[in-house]
């Protein structure tokens, strides 16, 4: 296989980039390597950087075949030992753009953090830089019928929702078809940005509403940079989970992209029966206790919570309500410290939508779990 090496920083610009899109966008290589060698030079004035030798670009250069941009999934080649030695601290070309920071009132900082403190993106980011993230944004009023995105642009900013209910709309055959709603909460607009690719859907205020945008260099510096970091802490994990074998190493990586991460104390409420669900989770260390209320016996004295199954390293749960479109079936907490992966609704749509089968098998065992403790599965019907 003819390989070549291609600089760090040209790699993390090219993240998510295959040549097919490459051949729809050639322009993007011309602007990367523009930007890549002017950041080079400049930071050879700094003179904090040198043009990389022989010797460095081996170190820090990643391989790859001529067919495609990803990293190559024969872990046996030489070349794949030549990608994993890629360490996101060494790609220091980011530091030298300059900081942005938009000024907040008290008042806005505090709605700012509140409208945050879900964002999946953000939860494995280091204290410092969510509060980087948090000065970077800016406030966004929309009206009703407003596009913030159109399908098709170029990606501008990251968005995350403080107020407002937005469609999705994605063009099926040539027709805008709305696949989903953001509903007061969540965030959009990271696709085109992390992956370079053209905006993938259209998204468009029902009502009049309030956003926190996040410029693309900045969700680059901070965001992409840390998703290189995430995808060495969890692709040996991922791999092993059985649920997402059936994937591809790039959709696998895109999993990795959006994820957060959650830690939850000995006996902590993870979920709870009942409740509207926005996300799936995947154990990755700990266990956790999956707890039932009887709705078959309901109002019959003792019916108390009982436990039906319990989730260890690999499983996964909460994705029930999310193939049935239905309010948790079921509470569940940590057994000890436990240490999870969080996968939000959208994602889960946009990219798990091919596991929905597998997921969707598990509900005849979940049923036949119900008979034999209740004699009816009706609390997974209603
Ligand atoms: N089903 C979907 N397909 C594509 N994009 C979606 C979907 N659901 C939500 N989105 C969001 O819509 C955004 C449109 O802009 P981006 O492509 O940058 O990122 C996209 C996602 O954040």
């Amino acid at each position: 296989m003819m390989s070549i090496e291609i600089p760090v920083g040209l790699k993390d610009m090219l993240q998510g980039y295959t040549v097919e899109v490459l051949r729809r966008r050639p322009t993007d290589l011309v602007e990367f390597a523009i930007q890549y060698f002017t950041r080079l030079q400049e930071s050879r004035k700094h003179d904090k950087h040198a043009i990389d030798s022989p010797v460095n670009s081996a170190r820090k250069g990643v391989a790859f075949d001529s067919n495609s941009f990803e990293s190559d999934e024969d872990e046996d080649s030489d070349d794949y030992m030549c990608a994993e030695a890629y360490n996101p601290d060494d790609d220091e070309d980011d530091d030298f753009e300059p900081r942005v920071v938009h000024p907040k009132s008290d008042e806005q900082r505090r709605r700012l953090q509140d409208a945050c403190r879900d964002i999946l993106l953000f939860k494995t980011l280091d204290q410092e830089q969510f509060s980087e993230v948090l000065d970077g944004m800016f406030e966004v009023l929309v009206k009703p019928q407003e596009h913030i995105i159109d399908q098709g642009d170029d990606g501008d900013n990251f968005y995350v929702i403080e107020r407002g209910v937005y469609d999705i709309v994605v063009l099926i055959d040539g027709v805008g078809k709305c696949v989903g709603k953001y509903d007061n909460k969540g965030s959009f607009g990271e696709l085109a940005l992390m992956y370079n690719t053209p905006r993938a859907a259209t998204i468009m205020a029902n009502q009049e509403g309030a956003l926190w945008g996040l410029d693309r260099a900045t969700f680059h510096r901070l965001i992409v940079k840390n998703n290189a970091k995430k995808r060495k802490m969890y692709e040996a994990f991922i791999e092993c989970v059985p649920l997402l074998k059936s994937l591809e190493l790039s959709e696998r990586m895109k999993i990795v992209d959006v994820v957060g991460m959650r830690v939850f104390r000995d006996g902590e409420c993870i979920l709870t029966q009942g409740d509207k669900a926005d996300c799936f989770y995947i154990v990755e260390s700990g266990e956790v206790k999956i707890m039932i209320i009887s709705k078959t016996k309901a109002g019959q004295q003792g019916n108390a919570e009982v436990e039906i199954a319990r989730c260890s390293r690999g499983q996964y749960f909460g994705e029930l309500a999310l193939v049935t479109n239905k309010p948790r079936a079921a509470s569940v907490y940590a057994v000890g410290v436990t240490k999870c992966l969080v996968i939000d609704i959208q994602a889960f749509e946009r990219l798990l939508g091919s596991c929905k089968e597998i997921m969707k098998r598990n509900i005849s065992q979940y049923e036949n779990q119900l008979v034999a403790l209740f004699g009816s599965s009706v609390d997974l019907k209603h």
